[in-house]
């Protein structure tokens, strides 16, 4: 599946981007199928926006975001929710586990979501947990783990459904290096096996992936 950006303008920042330009706002983009594609940009000038556009759960925009050529709005609700079951997958900036659930609980949402078996295997998310130093904590409920805890619980949780784009808005902002490193390593292993693309935005440069595209926003 490929999305496109059709002259994408968020309204409440319009007359910033009319000011300071930009590789994405305002401009016909399109991203391949199997891409790494690196989104750069300082604090507040539109990074997690543009995630929210792109997962379809904000709309103050004006043009389009379309996928293979369809545009959201086009999609009804069972189709959007379809979507998000079988093809896009997300890490949110303010990751959305469930704090009244466990981290185990939290990860076993998306991986059971869709019809018969569960798609990642028990044995591939205990694997998962070990390489990200989570494995002890996924019996304690969501609220009482450490940031940089909860966002490696959200990375699984990502990467334990079907997907053929995974949108990850600065998924390593509370992890140290070496996890980080090994969050990315899961991410290209995961993208790789299911031939999807990813969306990352980031602060800064990211040395973690051999990306195909990156755009500063
Ligand atoms: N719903 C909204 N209505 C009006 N302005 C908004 C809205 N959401 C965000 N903004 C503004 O849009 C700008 C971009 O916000 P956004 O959260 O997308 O930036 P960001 O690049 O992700 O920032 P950070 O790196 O700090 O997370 C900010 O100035 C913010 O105040």
């Amino acid at each position: 599946m490929n999305i496109q950006l059709d002259h994408l303008v968020p309204i409440p920042l319009r007359d910033k981007i009319k000011q300071q330009g930009s590789e994405v706002w305002d401009r016909a983009i399109t991203l391949d199928a199997g891409q790494f594609v690196k989104i750069k940009a300082p604090s507040g000038t539109g990074k997690t926006t543009l995630v929210h556009y792109l997962y379809n759960i904000r709309y103050d925009y004006s043009g389009q975001v379309l996928l293979d050529g369809k545009a959201w709005a086009g999609f009804s609700k069972n189709e959007v929710a379809s979507l998000r079951q079988q093809q896009i997958s997300i890490v949110f900036q303010d990751l959305r586990l469930f704090d009244q659930l466990t981290a185990r609980e939290n990860i076993n949402l998306k991986r059971t979501m869709h019809p018969g078996q569960p798609y990642c295997t028990e044995e591939r998310v205990m694997e998962m947990a070990d390489a990200l130093q989570v494995l002890h904590v996924l019996q304690q409920s969501a609220k009482t783990l450490s940031y940089g805890e909860r966002q490696r619980i959200a990375i699984i949780r990502a990467l334990t459904q079907p997907f053929t784009w995974l949108f990850m808005d600065e998924p390593f902002s509370h992890l140290d290096a070496a996890n980080a490193n090994r969050a990315a390593q899961l991410i290209a292993v995961e993208c790789n096996r299911r031939q999807a693309g990813f969306v990352l935005t980031d602060l800064d440069a990211d040395t973690h992936f051999d990306y195909h595209v990156h755009y500063h926003l």
